[in-house]
């Protein structure tokens, strides 16, 4: 039985929590000219970060793809293990994508409104098996994230690995 939104089990705080939406979330489009924001951190300046539209949730697509799934009795080949096939093959159409290109840059400044489109398809249907991956497995993928990324801020401590991208078997301590 769930007591809490799993927030406090987890430590998360509110104040941490997204920055002011850009409009970008509900048209899909970066905002041109990022204004600048200032962090909490010192005082540091960074460009607004782009942020998602609030819906659908992350149950709102579990009940969404299982309505679609029960409309075409496909359970029947939605077994785990179909699925993380399903979602591998899809994660390998997302590489297609930046394959051959080099490094590309935040928001994809030299991509077409197409290749976007395209990657937005194909990030689409890596979610969607994953969300389904984890329904068929009976993980509550929402709680689960919050409490990996409790563990994560645990084994990552800010003050210990800031600016720093060693895996935490690397610090010596
Ligand atoms: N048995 C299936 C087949 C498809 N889908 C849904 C979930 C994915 O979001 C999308 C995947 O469809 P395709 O397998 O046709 O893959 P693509 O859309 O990537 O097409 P393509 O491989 O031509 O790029 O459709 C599904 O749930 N179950």
């Amino acid at each position: 039985m769930m007591a809490t939104n799993g927030k406090e089990a987890c430590g998360v705080k509110d104040d941490v929590s997204p920055v002011s939406s850009n409009g970008s979330a509900v048209n899909g489009k970066a905002t041109e000219a990022p204004p600048l924001s200032k962090l909490q951190n010192g005082g540091a300046v960074r460009p607004e970060r782009f942020t998602f539209s609030p819906e659908p949730t992350i149950e709102d697509i579990r009940r969404m793809q299982a309505e679609f799934t029960d409309e075409r009795d496909w359970n029947q080949f939605h077994q785990p293990r179909n699925l993380l096939l399903a979602m591998v093959g899809e994660v390998g159409e997302v590489a297609e994508l930046f394959q051959w290109r080099g490094e590309v840059a935040e928001g994809l400044p030299d991509w077409t409104e197409s290749e976007r489109e395209h990657l937005a398809h194909e990030l689409s249907d890596v979610m969607i098996y994953l969300v389904e991956l984890a329904e068929k497995c009976h993980v509550d993928l929402p709680q689960a994230v919050l409490r990996k990324m409790a563990l994560n801020r645990l084994k990552y401590p800010a003050s210990k690995v800031h600016g720093s991208a060693k895996k935490y078997t690397e610090y010596k301590d």
